[in-house]
């Protein structure tokens, strides 16, 4: 489990973060949303002690952050970046076997694992196995990234956008293999973005920042459909309505389209059938939306 207890940041006086609390449960999805300059990546690294906090305290497993051993804990946290930070000159066999290989493991176990984690992300192990990371594409870097880290074995998994510079295909296919990796192994997952779909998509519970404070930590439909606050109500506006688009794709509707007026039913588009249920009943939405969200997990 991951705890942040009044924890501040400042950066050169400047705040960053005010008095935030949090708590991940272990093999929960937690997505940091916000903003760009919001504090996102500087709470992430909070979590692998990268940055300290200024005030309050961030517990891991229910202990002190500051009374760990940070090389100890970095090898059970993986961390997944936008631009995936491979070693350029180990081959992709090498860049996954690197955790095992410090963890002492022995030779036919660390090739054991990196063919399980190939497979498991989809990348050829005859085909690129004695690649360099610069032979790849962005989408398959991304998956040798986290690949590498899978092959550590870690209990918590930090992403910071990790599929934002994939092409939307891709990256919708990456996100929703991990996402199936991480229920299965039961990782506790933060992952930061600035996407609300994104973040839907994947989160169990969505934590929306603003001006350095949480603004509110729910469910996805929940942070969309009953909104908190003025902020998260101003995150959320444009992308309800997309969401709801999204839910409707899929038919996730049809069940409730008996309820739709007749004239609607028969004769309207998606579009007056979906401002129809926005308008006068969010129960309906917020039904087909979690359905949605069921569906493209599938
Ligand atoms: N090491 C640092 N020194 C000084 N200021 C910093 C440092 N790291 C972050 N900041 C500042 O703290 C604020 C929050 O940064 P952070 O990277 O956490 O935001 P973010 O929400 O992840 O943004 P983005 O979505 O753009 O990555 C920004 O104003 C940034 O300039």
């Amino acid at each position: 489990m991951i705890e942040f207890s009044q924890v501040s940041k400042n950066f050169e006086g400047a705040s960053v973060l005010n008095k935030v609390n949090l708590k991940v449960n272990r093999g929960e999805f937690l997505v940091l949303l916000g903003a760009s300059g919001s504090g996102k990546t500087t709470m992430l690294k909070m979590i692998n002690g990268m940055e300290e906090p200024s005030a309050g305290e961030v517990m891991i497993h229910d202990k002190p952050l500051h009374q760990l051993d940070l090389v100890h804990l970095r090898r059970r946290i993986g961390y997944v970046i936008q631009d995936v930070g491979l070693f350029p000159h180990y081959s992709v066999f090498k860049n996954i076997g690197l955790l095992p290989k410090l963890a002492g493991e022995k030779p036919d176990d660390i090739e054991f694992k990196v063919k399980h984690w190939m497979k498991r992300l989809d990348l050829d192990y005859e085909e690129h196995a004695n690649k360099y990371p610069e032979n790849l594409s962005g989408g398959q870097a991304q998956r040798v990234g986290l690949a590498r880290a899978m092959a550590g074995e870690p209990d918590i998994m930090l992403l910071d956008e990790p599929f934002s510079a994939l092409d939307p295909l891709i990256r919708n296919q990456i996100r929703k293999d991990y996402r199936q990796i991480q229920k299965k192994e039961a990782i506790t997952t933060v992952m930061v973005t600035h996407d609300l779909l994104e973040a839907v998509e994947l989160a169990d519970k969505i934590c929306l920042i603003a001006d350095g404070e949480i603004q509110q930590i729910d469910t996805p439909e929940r942070l969309i459909f009953k909104p908190k606050t003025d902020k998260v109500k101003a995150f959320t506006a444009g992308d309800k309505y997309q969401a709801a688009l999204a839910a409707c794709k899929i038919h996730s509707l049809k069940p409730y389209v008996h309820q739709l007026p007749n004239n609607i039913r028969e004769e309207g588009t998606l579009l007056e059938a979906l401002q129809f249920v926005e308008d006068k009943d969010e129960q309906i939405l917020m039904k087909a939306f979690a359905q949605y969200k069921e569906q493209w997990r599938e």
